[in-house]
């Protein structure tokens, strides 16, 4: 498994750098195994990079690619704090995505209506049929991170970030706005052959700097997320400031 640690002058280099390689990942799995799997994420850059593939995805066919989410609100489909929403306006209502393979976690105003716990089992159900009883190995995960470490919506000192059987669990208190949310574990992350980290920002650069260290997951979440082939961390200076020369 190899680490590496891009930085990038500016927060757009850094997304259509990853933009690009999303390409090669993507349709090199296509052309060696027919499909690829990829996880999004939300936040500002989670959202940069699909509209930067929007504006330009190679030879990707959008028909074959499993589309899940590392997270996601549970607050009504049409509030715009939603990820899945947020990636339906800037990428999945602009390529031919083939309906059956996207994956969106369920909103409060869904089948489950408001309990969340049954919407996260749900999803663990989602990700157990198309993984053999428990989980895809996804092609690629990404991630965004907030200032304190987290990742999907796994904070710092909680249990879900503890979680080691469970795929999916339901946070009821997140630290960050809106407290109700559904969330990918660490296990479910670490199964992806790629994990990629899409970070921008002189507030991350403690987290990236303590993850780079090998800081305990239960401290800095991040810290805990590795690809089986792969991680890449794609920051911008700000970001890498912390970190050693
Ligand atoms: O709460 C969340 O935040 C992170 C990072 O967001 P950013 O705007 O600081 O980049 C995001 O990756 C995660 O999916 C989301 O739920």
């Amino acid at each position: 498994m190899t680490v590496e640690t891009l930085v990038f002058e500016d927060k757009q280099t850094l997304v259509d750098t990853a933009a690009r390689r999303f390409v090669d990942l993507v349709t090199t799995a296509q052309r060696e195994r027919g499909s690829a799997s990829v996880v999004l994420t939300g936040g500002s850059n989670g959202i940069a990079i699909l509209a930067a593939l929007a504006a330009d995805s190679g030879d990707i066919d959008w028909s074959k690619v499993d589309i899940y989410w590392g997270d996601d609100r549970f607050v009504p489909a049409a509030d715009p704090e939603r990820n899945h929403g947020q990636a339906v306006d800037a990428l999945l209502s602009k390529v031919p995505v083939e309906p059956a393979r996207v994956h969106p976690m369920a909103p409060s105003d869904g089948d489950f209506g408001d309990d969340i716990g049954a919407a996260a089992d749900a999803y663990a159900a989602v990700l157990a049929e198309a993984g053999d009883g428990t989980s895809p190995a996804f092609d690629l995960h990404l991630l965004g991170m907030g200032g304190e470490g987290h990742i999907n919506s796994l904070f710092p000192h909680t249990p879900a970030t503890a979680e080691t059987t469970k795929t999916v669990v339901a946070v009821e208190d997140s630290p960050k706005p809106p407290p109700r949310r559904i969330t990918l574990t660490l296990p479910v992350v670490n199964r992806s052959a790629s994990v990629w980290f899409l970070v921008a920002g002189a507030d991350k650069a403690q987290a990236v700097a303590a993850a780079h260290a090998g800081a305990a997951a239960a401290d800095w979440p991040c810290a805990g997320a590795h690809g089986t082939t792969e991680t890449v961390w794609f920051l911008d200076r700000s970001a890498a400031s912390d970190l050693p020369d």
